[in-house]
């Protein structure tokens, strides 16, 4: 057990109720232990989301994904997961068993150290918040929103050919502001403007030459007209769209996952 941990739990009588609760899920969760104990270092819990919904539907290990946007990446978990898979470090590697989110838990240590590699293409994060360094990461400081985002990313992206994008990535979630009915609208919000992002700088299907080609990758949280906006916005446009929940995402979350396969192209 960690120093952290032990002293944790030595003072946790003297916490208010809601604390303990808090540690005690902590302490029991088996992907905040295996964040900790990780050979990647893992910097959020949810690495293993996307590590889970990567083994479930493969949109990251093609050798021609050269180019990721990671919507909302801070404090980085994600693009970790997206440079292993793109070779620029081990980060994404350890999960030998599909199937098995922590199956590296029962593996042996690493044979080769995270040493610099060179991977393939680039992987363009952005977020309001500052992020660390990742191999193979551009990072970008910035509001996905702001109007002058795209010409941003689209620079960045110039660093693997300037292309287009094979796979945008969101795990971005509003502020809380309290209100659940303002909270709920902006998740909602949050979704229209990705898919209006991966709109303008997808590369098709087509154009990949792979009938999976052309990822959006999107967390939604529950809203009246979810279903609606799947049908409508998501569906005509993807030649598949695949909901998923993984293990590691809380059970009390509403949070869930789309994965889009498949960008037609700007036709309904
Ligand atoms: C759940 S966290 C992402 C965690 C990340 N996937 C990881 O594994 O480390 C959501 C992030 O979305 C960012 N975010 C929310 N709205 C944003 C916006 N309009 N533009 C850029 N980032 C935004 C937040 O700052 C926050 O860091």
């Amino acid at each position: 057990m960690s120093f952290a941990a032990s002293a944790a739990r030595a003072y946790s009588h003297k916490l208010p109720p809601s604390s303990r609760a808090w540690l005690a899920r902590q302490f029991g969760d088996p992907f905040v232990k295996a964040r900790l104990s990780h050979p990647a270092h893992y910097r959020s819990r949810g690495a293993f989301k996307l590590l889970e919904l990567e083994a479930r539907f493969k949109f990251l290990r093609a050798p021609d994904v050269r180019a990721v946007v990671d919507l909302g990446a801070a404090p980085g978990g994600w693009s970790q997961v997206a440079s292993g898979k793109l070779g620029w470090s081990l980060d994404g590697q350890p999960l030998a068993d599909d199937d098995d989110p922590l199956a590296y838990l029962n593996a042996g240590p690493d044979d080769d150290d995270d040493a610099a590699r060179q991977g393939r293409g680039v992987i363009v994060a952005v977020d309001l918040l500052p992020m660390h360094p990742i191999p193979g990461v551009q990072t970008l400081q910035t509001d996905f929103l702001a109007p002058d985002a795209d010409e941003l990313v689209e620079a960045l992206l110039a660093t693997a050919g300037g292309r287009g994008v094979d796979v945008v990535l969101s795990d971005m979630a509003a502020n809380c502001t309290g209100s659940a009915v303002a909270d709920t609208e902006a998740s909602l919000q949050i979704c229209e403007a990705v898919l209006a992002f991966a709109r303008r700088h997808l590369r098709t299907a087509r154009e990949i030459g792979r009938r999976r080609g052309g990822v959006l990758v999107l967390k939604h949280f529950q809203h009246p007209l979810l279903q609606q906006f799947r049908e409508e916005e998501l569906e005509p446009r993807f030649y598949s769209v695949m909901y998923h929940k993984p293990q590691s995402s809380r059970d009390e979350s509403s949070e869930g996952y789309w994965v889009c396969l498949g960008w037609k192209g700007d036709q309904k």
